[in-house]
């Protein structure tokens, strides 16, 4: 895919800014070739200051410039925005990233099937996010292939069955928060125990990255690698004790529970 691609990224919040800062780093798309509808006016001054070439337009210039669209709105939005005006939507493949809106209700609002229903994460700011994705049975070949190059792009991109959305939003969308959570938590920790804070947060950030880069390079079992750092008698084993007794997997795992439910839900209203 050349970066000639147009572009219309409707929503220009949280999501919408890692995933264009990221492709914009991979040359996967251009500036020139982006146009941003916002009507927020504080969100736009950001626009302005970190991509001032990018053009912010209404939402019929953007969607007739473009040939594919992002919709990077609020679940309880997108149904206003996405419904207002079908024929803006003919001829255009559109990719929507919200949380629990499903392909039937996509492809009802727009009024046509070549809809790919997908579910990023921030970390495509940095290039390092995780999509998952699914699309609707007339999106074609090549609509595929744009999806694919555009998500994998700031990360990697998965396809997945429908019905496994609302367990990736769970997981990989909402995970770069439990991250943060735990990289604070790693850091007071530090903080508690004598370390001055940048020099803790700087310990904790690295920790968590070099460990994930480990367990993804490696191939091996978490639970080996976490063998590994034990050693009998240790300090580790005495922090383990304490996780284990406090209940931290069974914390993470009924909170991945409740995401899915919450995406479920989002689907509903
Ligand atoms: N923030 C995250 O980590 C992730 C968010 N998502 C999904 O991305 C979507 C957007 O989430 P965020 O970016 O976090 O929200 P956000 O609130 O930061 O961004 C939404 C943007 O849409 C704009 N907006 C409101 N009405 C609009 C309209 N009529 N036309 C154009 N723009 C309009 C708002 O001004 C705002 O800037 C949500 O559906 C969420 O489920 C998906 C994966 C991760
Ligand atoms: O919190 C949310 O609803 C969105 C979806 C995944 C991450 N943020």
């Amino acid at each position: 895919m050349n970066s000639s691609l147009k572009l219309a990224l409707v929503g220009g919040g949280q999501m919408g800014r890692a995933l264009v800062a990221g492709m914009l780093a991979a040359k996967t798309l251009q500036s020139e070739g982006i146009r941003l509808v916002e009507p927020n006016p504080e969100s736009c001054s950001w626009w302005a200051d970190h991509h001032g070439d990018i053009a912010i337009t209404d939402l019929a210039t953007a969607v007739a410039e473009a040939d594919v669209v992002v919709l990077a709105l609020k679940p309880y939005i997108m149904a206003t925005v996405a419904k207002q005006k079908p024929q803006f939507w003919d001829g255009k493949l559109v990719l929507s990233v919200a949380a629990g809106i499903g392909l039937e209700s996509l492809i009802e609002w727009i009024g046509h099937g070549r809809v790919v229903r997908v579910m990023p994460n921030t970390p495509a700011l940095v290039g390092a996010g995780a999509s998952g994705y699914c699309c609707a049975a007339a999106v074609t070949d090549a609509d595929r292939d744009t999806a694919q190059t555009l998500l994998g792009a700031v990360g990697i991109a998965v396809e997945v069955a429908e019905s496994q959305m609302d367990a990736v939003t769970a997981v990989s969308g909402s995970g770069p928060a439990y991250v943060c959570l735990l990289v604070e938590s790693l850091a007071d920790g530090g903080v508690l125990a004598g370390l001055p804070r940048p020099l803790a947060m700087q310990l904790a950030t690295q920790t968590v990255l070099g460990t994930a880069k480990m367990i993804a390079e490696t191939g091996r079992h978490p639970g080996e690698l976490k063998d590994s750092v034990a050693s009998p008698g240790g300090t580790t084993i005495a922090a383990l004790a304490s996780l284990e007794h406090n209940g931290f997997r069974g914390t993470v795992i009924e909170a991945v529970a409740a995401a899915a439910k919450r995406s479920r839900e989002l689907g509903k209203s």
